[in-house]
């Protein structure tokens, strides 16, 4: 069993960056520029958000983190929106999700310029992405994409199995993984929390994705030896032996199950890392125009 190791392959993927942003830099070219909007004070999204400015700083980017209050309005949203959409300086922004129920999450994607679009939410990008064209991919099915390209696994012919169906990975994972690309051409079935007889389906699994966020659902029971298990969840579970209070539990029984696999992520250390790499590399997109060109 081969561990896939999210975290270093992050790293590599920001050193990377940060070598194209030297040489822009040493061209005198224009300096890749994030900007987030932050609502409310939920710990994850505190956190990730964090993560995302300090990994800009440490490949050269600039950024812009706009916090705002829980109970900010969706016309103050749309507002900054349409500024962002409007600043030369900025070449790709995102919305922290999830966003206040107040707020109407559809509407908010749909104002952001499919072109700053970097976390690949907007409409535009979906469809763009399904219909094979040029397009900002989400971050975490990306991210995903490349620990298989890195890792050098094989998916042509093969069967994948997505369990989630959210707008930012199960579903678009889905769709990435059937293309005639490499990572991909698989055949592909997506599962979802209310699949019937979820084991009957991951059992013949060669490539399990879970991404649905019930920590353990995926056991060994139902997983194929030598199965390839990507687990793109990450619960937060009370925990008070640490010091956070809390643990992260992924989809999988990582214990039981990795001993079956041929490859599988942890998690921590997993898919997460990855997301933000991707995040900078479609933010360096941005700033070449490479996408939209
Ligand atoms: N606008 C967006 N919102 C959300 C996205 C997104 O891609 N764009 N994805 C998730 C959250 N997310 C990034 O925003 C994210 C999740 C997890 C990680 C990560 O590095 N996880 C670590 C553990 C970190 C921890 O201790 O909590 C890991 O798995 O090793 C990064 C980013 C929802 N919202």
């Amino acid at each position: 069993m081969t561990l896939l190791d999210g975290k270093k392959t992050s790293e590599t993927i920001q050193q990377e960056i940060a070598a194209d942003v030297a040489e822009i830099k040493a061209n005198g070219g224009k300096v890749p520029h994030l900007a987030a909007i932050l609502v409310g004070n939920d710990g994850g999204s505190v956190t990730y958000v964090t993560n995302k400015v300090l990994a800009c700083e440490r490949v050269g980017f600039g950024s812009t983190l706009i916090r705002y209050e829980d109970d900010v309005t969706e016309d103050e949203l749309l507002a900054k929106i349409e500024e962002l959409n409007n600043d030369d300086e900025i070449d790709g922004f995102i919305v922290q999700l999830p966003l206040p129920k107040h707020i109407n999450t559809d509407k908010v994607l749909e104002a952001v310029d499919p072109k700053k679009d970097v976390d690949g939410f907007h409409p535009t990008n979906v469809g763009r992405m399904v219909a094979g064209l040029s397009a900002y991919l989400p971050a975490t099915p990306a991210g995903i994409l490349q620990l298989l390209a890195r890792y050098e696994i094989e998916t042509k012919g093969k069967h994948c199995v997505v369990v989630g169906r959210s707008n930012i990975v199960g579903s678009p994972m889905s769709i990435l993984m059937s293309k005639p690309n490499y990572p991909g051409n698989c055949t592909v079935t997506l599962c979802h929390r209310n699949t019937v007889n979820l084991a009957y389906h991951t059992l013949q699994a060669d490539i399990i994705i879970a991404a649905v966020g019930i920590p353990g659902l995926i056991t060994a029971e139902m997983v194929k030896e030598g199965a390839v298990v990507i687990d793109v969840g990450t619960t937060r579970v009370a925990d008070e032996t640490r010091k956070a209070g809390y643990r992260l539990r992924g989809d999988v029984d990582f214990d039981n199950v990795a001993p079956k696999c041929s490859f599988i992520t942890p998690v921590p250390g997993g898919v997460g890392p990855l997301t933000i790499a991707m995040l900078l590399k479609n933010t360096l997109r941005a700033a070449k125009r490479e996408v939209y060109a």
